[in-house]
C-alpha cells in the first residue's frame, strides 16, 4: 500500500489533472449533445465498446475525446491501475478493516493462483463450489429429504444486505432458468411480516432454510432464523434433531453457526476477503445455484471472470469499468450530479437497481479519504431506478424536465427470455422501442422552435419544450443469460472500484451502518420493558425527540 500514489500525497482536488479537467469543463461544459453529434456524425459508432456480450454505447455523454483523455490522465495520476493490480494480487487494500479484497478470486478458474498471506485461495474456492454443486444437485434431484422423509421443495433464504440482495436479485434476473417446480423465497426484514408471508403457505416438512450471513451475528438474520427454527420444530412437532435436515448455513463464522445449532457439515464457507455486497458469487449464492443448477451458476461465474480479465488487462481507452467510473467522476465533480439512475428494460431485472444501491452506496458513501481526512469533492451518488417502461409513467418527467441533473444507465436485451407465453415475445419490440426512444429524447430534447412548428400555442411552448442534454449510457446484450448477468455485475463492481480509487476512499468498509445498530440495541429494552421511558438501556438520557417517540409508541401499544 505504501507505494499507492495518493496515500499521504497530494489531494485529489490539488492535482494538476483535476485542475485541467476543471478548466476543460469551463470551456466545453456548455456544449450540447446536439452540437457534439452535429460535429461528429459517427459518434454513435465511435463512442461504443464491446466487452464480452455487452455492447456499451457512451456516445450520449457530455464528453469529447479531450475530456476522455483528461479523465484517463486523472485515473493515471490517482493510481487506479496500481490499486486495481493490488486488489487482484490479494493485497490488503481494505485498510480500515485490514483485509484483502478478492471477490475476483470467487470466479477465478480452477488452475489460477491467487495468494492471500502466501496461501493460494483458489483451491478452497473450488472446493466450496464443488460442495455447493453436490448439495444443489441433491436438492434438485429430490434426494435431499426433510426430517419426515419428504423431499425438499421449498427453499427459503434468510439473510440481509449482501446476504439477501444478491441472491434475490439474481434469482429474479434468471427466473426463466430456474426450476419452476421448486419454490424460492427470500426473507430479510426483521419485520415478522416478511417471514410470515414467506412461510405461511409452505409445508415445513418440505422446506429448507438457508441461513446466509457472513458474520452470523447480524441481528435481523439470527432473529428470523431463530423464528424459522421455532416455526419448523413446532409445526413438525420435532426436536433439535430435525434442524440438520432443514437448515444449512452460508458463513465465514463456523463458531457462531455451531452455536446456532447448525451442524458445520451443513455449512458452506466463504472468507473475510469477500465483502458482503460482493458475495453473491460465493457460497451466498447457494439458493441461486439450487434454482438454476450448478452448470448455469458456473456460466455466471465465467461471465464475471470475463469482465474481471477485461478490467485487469484492457488498455485504458477500451476499459469499460474505467470509462463508466470516470464518467461518474466527471458528472459528480463538474456538473454537481447528485444521483445516478439505473433503468433496466427487463422485468427480470426488477431488483437489479436495489442490488446496485448496496454495491455502490455502501461502497462509496464515504466522506473521509483513506487517510481519514475529510474529502472536499463529491463521492458516491444516490443510485436509484426501476425497470422500464414503468418509470416512464412515473418519475421520468423529472429527468426530462426537472431541475436535477441525472445521468442514467439504460440496460436492455435484443431478445426476450425464451419461455414467455406464446404471443408475449411480440411485445419485445415495443419495449425496446421505448428503450431507444427514451435515451434519444433525453439526449436531444425538443427545442422551442420544434414545438412551435407543431402548431403549439405560444403560452404552452415552454411547457412542451424538452431541454435535452441528459447523458445516458446504453448497455445492450443479446439476451439476459447467466453469463451476461455475471458480466453486468462485474462491470458495476469495477466501476465502483474505479470511482473509490479516484476519490481516494475505502470502498470496502461500511462503518456507517454501525451506529444505528448500536442505538437500536439500546432502545429495544425501553420499548419492551417497564423501564423509565426517557432513558436508554444503560440508563442514559434519551434525546427529547426519541424519548417522545418512544413514549408515543408505548402509549399506542398500551405499555
Ligand atoms: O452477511 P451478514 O454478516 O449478515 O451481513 C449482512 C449485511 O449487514 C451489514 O450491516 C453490512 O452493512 C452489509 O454489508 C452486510 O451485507
Amino acid at each position: 500500500m505504501s507505494e499507492m500514489k495518493t496515500e499521504g500525497s497530494m489531494r485529489l482536488n490539488q492535482l494538476p489533472e483535476w485542475a485541467a479537467l476543471g478548466k476543460h469543463h469551463e470551456q466545453v461544459g456548455g456544449t450540447t449533445l446536439r452540437e457534439l453529434f452535429a460535429a461528429d456524425p459517427d459518434r454513435g459508432t465511435g463512442y461504443a465498446l464491446r466487452v464480452g456480450d455487452l455492447y456499451l454505447d457512451y456516445s450520449k455523454h457530455l464528453v469529447t475525446d479531450e475530456t476522455l483523455a483528461l479523465l484517463r490522465e486523472l485515473a493515471a495520476a490517482t493510481g487506479v491501475a496500481e490499486l486495481r493490480d493490488a486488489m487482484f494480487r490479494g493485497e490488503r487494500i481494505n485498510t480500515t478493516e485490514d483485509r484483502a479484497v478478492l471477490h475476483t478470486a470467487l470466479r477465478a478458474p480452477r488452475e489460477a493462483v491467487i495468494e492471500v498471506d502466501g496461501e493460494n485461495v483458489v483451491p478452497a474456492v473450488h472446493a466450496v463450489l464443488d460442495r455447493m454443486s453436490a448439495f444443489a444437485d441433491k436438492v434438485r434431484a429430490g434426494e435431499w429429504t426433510g426430517h419426515t422423509g419428504k423431499p425438499v421443495k421449498n427453499i427459503v433464504n434468510i439473510g440481509i444486505g449482501g446476504s439477501d440482495l444478491g441472491p434475490a436479485m439474481a434469482f429474479e434476473a434468471l427466473r426463466s432458468y430456474t426450476r419452476r417446480d421448486l419454490t424460492f423465497r427470500f426473507v430479510s426484514n426483521v419485520d415478522g411480516a416478511d417471514l410470515h408471508e414467506a412461510v405461511r403457505d409452505l409445508d415445513p416438512a418440505e422446506t429448507l432454510f438457508i441461513v446466509a450471513s457472513k458474520t452470523f451475528t447480524t441481528i435481523e438474520t439470527i432473529t428470523n432464523a431463530t423464528s424459522a427454527r421455532d416455526w419448523l420444530l413446532t409445526e413438525l412437532r420435532a426436536g433439535q434433531e430435525a434442524v440438520a435436515r432443514h437448515f444449512v448455513a452460508l458463513s465465514t463464522n463456523a463458531e457462531k453457526v455451531e452455536e446456532f445449532g447448525i451442524d458445520t457439515a451443513n455449512m458452506f464457507e466463504f472468507w473475510d476477503w469477500v465483502g458482503g455486497r460482493y458475495s453473491y458469487d460465493s457460497a451466498i449464492g447457494l439458493s441461486l445455484m439450487i434454482a438454476i443448477g450448478p452448470d448455469r451458476f458456473r456460466e455466471m461465474l465465467d461471465g464475471f471472470h470475463l469482465v474481471d480479465e477485461h478490467f485487469r488487462t484492457a488498455p485504458a481507452e477500451e476499459n469499460a469499468p474505467l470509462l463508466l467510473g470516470l464518467l461518474g467522476v466527471w458528472y459528480g465533480a463538474f456538473f454537481d450530479a447528485q444521483s445516478h439512475a439505473v433503468l433496466p428494460y427487463s422485468h427480470y431485472l426488477s431488483k437489479f437497481t436495489a442490488y446496485l444501491q448496496q454495491l455502490d452506496m455502501e461502497s462509496n458513501g464515504k466522506s473521509v479519504d483513506r487517510d481519514g481526512r475529510p474529502v472536499d469533492w463529491q463521492t458516491g451518488p444516490v443510485v436509484w431506478g426501476t425497470p422500464g417502461t414503468n418509470g416512464q409513467h412515473a418519475y421520468y418527467q423529472l429527468i426530462h424536465q426537472g431541475t436535477k441533473f441525472v445521468p442514467a444507465d439504460f440496460i436492455g436485451f435484443a431478445e426476450p427470455v425464451a419461455d414467455l407465453l406464446p404471443g408475449l415475445a411480440a411485445q419485445h419490440d415495443l419495449l425496446m422501442a421505448n428503450f431507444f426512444a427514451q435515451t434519444q429524447a433525453l439526449a436531444f430534447g425538443k427545442t422551442p422552435d420544434e414545438v412551435r412548428a407543431e402548431g403549439v400555442a405560444e403560452e404552452l411552448v415552454p411547457h412542451k419544450t424538452f431541454q435535452g442534454n441528459h447523458p445516458t449510457t446504453t448497455i445492450l446484450a443479446k439476451a439476459l443469460t447467466p453469463s451476461v448477468l455475471g458480466q453486468l455485475i462485474a462491470l458495476y463492481e469495477h466501476k465502483v472500484f474505479v470511482q473509490g480509487a479516484i476519490w481516494n476512499i475505502d470502498s470496502f468498509d461500511q462503518w456507517g451502518v454501525e451506529l444505528g445498530k448500536v442505538l437500536a440495541k439500546r432502545i429495544e429494552p425501553v420499548l419492551t420493558e417497564n423501564q423509565d421511558q426517557g432513558r436508554g438501556e444503560g440508563g442514559e438520557q434519551l434525546d427529547g425527540s426519541t424519548a417522545a417517540l418512544v413514549a408515543a409508541y408505548r402509549s399506542l401499544r398500551g405499555r
